[in-house]
């Protein structure tokens, strides 16, 4: 098992350029850094090249996140919209592996987060997400990318909302390197039980986010921690962990993720290295790896 964090902890904009944080995450000890492909198209070839380099200088592996904008939605019933999405997955999956990374997880089935003030079709979305993720699971394989479909609270997407829609989702999708991605926070949320969600996902987790229940880093809230170490280690997942902090106000970012108080009591950046090194120790003891 190999630990990370999403730079977003740091950032308020998902076009926050990610570069200068290989370094600053292993100083801090990680194994991974999760990067947010939003705006990847936009970095030039040498700047990808520059980023790689440094990476593999420091031991650090990457890993991508996304939330497609409705514009990019493959689920959307709007063919010329699905068309977008399929084109700007197939030129991000180009250059996310410009960067050696092999996953890349999120709301790749849907966009996200959701626009709740028009009608829900789910069945009709998840038909034509199961669809759209098949048309590209062949294009991220020839690159040797995996696409972890995330499975969310109801409150950010409503096609996957537990761990079991997600199995039946990917099992539908059918491709080797299509599989479940879950999070502690929205777990929380949907699941009956931490345990018993990691173990539907068993074999078919690819990729794995953690958080406490408002996304502070993990340690500090109250996450049954131990039930969830437990399930990773009876499914033997030997993926990445990516602790998925949101804690400061402002920005994209803090709007998409709705937090509107200052989750950090105040915290310098100092003290934010501080936090995110003491939850990698507390996450490394308790999840394993
Ligand atoms: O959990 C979430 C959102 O609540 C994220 O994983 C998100 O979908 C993506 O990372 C955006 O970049
Ligand atoms: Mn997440």
């Amino acid at each position: 098992m190999k630990h990370g964090i999403y730079y977003s902890y740091w950032e308020h904009e998902w076009s926050a350029k990610f570069g200068p944080y290989v370094e600053k995450v292993a100083k801090l000890g990680f194994d991974v850094i999760e990067v947010a492909a939003h705006h990847i198209n936009e970095y030039s070839d040498a700047e990808l090249a520059e980023i790689r380099r440094t990476a593999k200088d420091n031991n650090i592996i990457l890993t991508a996140g996304i939330g497609p904008s409705k514009t990019k939605n493959l689920s959307s019933p709007d063919i010329a919209v699905r068309q977008a999405g399929k084109a700007f997955f197939e030129q991000t999956l180009t250059n996310v592996a410009k960067l050696d990374i092999k996953t890349i997880g999120g709301a790749l089935h849907s966009y996200w987060p959701v626009d709740y003030s028009k009608p829900v079709d789910k069945e009709g979305d998840r038909a034509r997400g199961v669809e759209g993720i098949h048309g590209i699971a062949d294009f991220a394989g020839n690159l040797g990318i995996n696409l972890c479909i995330e499975v969310l609270n109801r409150f950010e997407n409503h096609v996957l909302n537990t761990a079991a829609e997600g199995v039946a989702f990917v099992k539908d999708v059918g491709k080797p390197n299509v599989k479940v991605m879950l999070d502690t926070f929205h777990m929380n949320i949907e699941e009956d039980s931490f345990g018993e969600a990691i173990r539907t996902a068993g074999p078919l987790l690819g990729h794995f986010h953690t958080g406490e229940s408002n996304r502070r880093v993990p340690g500090k809230g109250r996450m049954p921690w131990h039930e969830i170490g437990l399930a990773l280690r009876d499914i033997s997942y030997a993926g990445a962990v990516v602790m998925e902090p949101f804690v400061k106000t402002g920005g994209t970012i803090g709007s998409d993720i709705r937090v509107w108080r200052d989750l950090t009591d105040g915290a310098d950046e100092t003290k934010m290295d501080e936090d995110a090194r003491n939850a990698l120790a507390f996450s490394r003891f308790v999840l394993g790896g």
